[in-house]
């Protein structure tokens, strides 16, 4: 039996206000039927919504504030709401709908990574719409994702989807934020997120809107290395689910990169945070990257930061470009006493036995469109 293909649907504050303060319904009520008829062809849909703190002011009617405690009470209120009108509409037909309230500590702990990917697994088995939101009322700024774009790549990933698409208020990435700049021309096809393209991305053109262009370049870059394709597109446009995919809409496509890259590796691309970086000479740079080759002490030139045997920390060449994460064998103590040594004398120069390896081949992800 061939595997159904799975699609994330973000859709930002932008598109479920239609430009307003509040939730447009009958915008709600189209992008439904669009998900309905997606699935009529075959597709696995997983919705991330944003709109609660849309939902929640519409709620209380009256002037309450930007402060992070009001904001978290506005989506404490309209959670429950805006699952409630997804619930209602995907009832129209027949299809049930779950709500999936995630945080980054969801991801970053691999057990329980493991356990939302499962649940998401068994939701879309079940023909069920997933509908994920970050769980804004409790999720403090050191376990937030922060952003619904940010948190719709690790929803992709965690769905093993095949494609993201991120649904917003313009036609997707353009030469320059394109409310202040009517020249800016749409870039419709990305190979590679750089530091040129990351420099055309500006933030949020609303009050109502988080993170804006750049946001959504995180996640079509965390996708991409992750073998997902990302499409930006504008919510408004008639049938524009229907009509990305038949690909007759003007739209910005993130190319995804081709190394597969297997469940264990795709959670070291999306899940853990870094907790400090070895930076490593030009020639474990290319015995890593190109070679495919676990790194040694020999190459590592420098330590930064505080971290334990087993963190993810990432690993830079020496003008300071990330190129992979991985697990690291050693803490940053150890690999201060072992860094420029070769395997045989790492032992003596501890006192004990370590590992021959600072990061195993099977714990490095890299970061560049190279087989690792
Ligand atoms: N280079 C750019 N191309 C397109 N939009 C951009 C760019 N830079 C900044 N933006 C802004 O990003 C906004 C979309 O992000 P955001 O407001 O966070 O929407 P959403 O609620 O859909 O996530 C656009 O309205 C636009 O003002
Ligand atoms: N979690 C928040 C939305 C956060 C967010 O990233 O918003 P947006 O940039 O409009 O997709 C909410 O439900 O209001």
């Amino acid at each position: 039996m061939t595997k159904r293909k799975v699609i994330v649907v973000k859709l930002g504050t932008s598109v479920l206000t239609a430009g307003s303060l509040y939730l447009n319904k009958p915008r709600l009520v189209d992008l439904a039927r669009q998900c309905v008829e997606l699935k009529n062809l075959g597709w696995h849909v997983v919705l991330v919504s944003s709109g609660a703190v849309a939902a929640g002011r519409a709620a209380l009617d009256n002037e309450v504030g930007n402060s992070v405690a009001e904001k978290q009470m506005l989506a404490a209120i309209g959670q429950g709401q805006l699952i409630h009108l997804w619930q209602s509409l995907f009832s129209l037909f027949d299809i049930p709908v779950a709500q999936l309230l995630l945080t980054r500590a969801d991801v970053e702990d691999r057990s329980r990574y493991l356990n939302a990917r499962d649940t998401l697994d068994q939701l879309l088995a079940h023909n069920v719409v997933p509908i994920v939101n970050e769980n804004d009322a409790v999720a403090t700024s050191e376990i937030k994702v922060g952003d619904n774009d940010n948190l719709s790549a690790l929803v992709a990933i965690l769905a093993n989807a095949d494609r993201l698409l991120l649904l917003t208020d313009q036609s997707g990435l353009f030469t320059a934020d394109p409310r202040n700049n009517p020249d800016a021309r749409l870039i419709e096809r990305v190979d590679e997120i750089d530091e040129e393209i990351i420099a055309l991305a500006g933030g949020s053109g609303t009050s109502l809107g988080t993170g804006g262009m750049a946001t959504k370049l995180q996640a079509a870059q965390i996708a991409q290395r992750a073998g997902i394709e990302t499409v930006i597109a504008k919510g408004a446009e008639p049938n524009v689910i229907l009509n990305i995919q038949n690909d007759i809409l003007k739209s910005t496509k993130v190319i995804r990169f081709d190394a597969p890259l297997d469940g264990r590796k795709k959670w070291l691309l999306s899940g853990p945070r870094c907790s400090g970086a070895i930076i490593c000479d030009q020639g474990a740079v290319v015995a890593v990257s190109t070679k495919g080759a676990s790194l040694l002490a020999k190459g590592v030139t420098d330590v930064s930061g505080q971290f334990s045997r087993g963190d993810l920390i990432e690993l830079k060449d020496l003008k300071g470009r990330v190129i992979a994460r991985g697990l690291i064998a050693f803490d940053h103590k150890e690999m201060q006493s072992i860094k420029g040594l070769h395997s045989a004398q790492i032992n003596e120069a501890l006192g004990y036995q370590g590992a021959n390896v600072v990061i195993h081949r099977d714990d490095l992800v890299l970061l560049d469109n190279v087989a690792t």
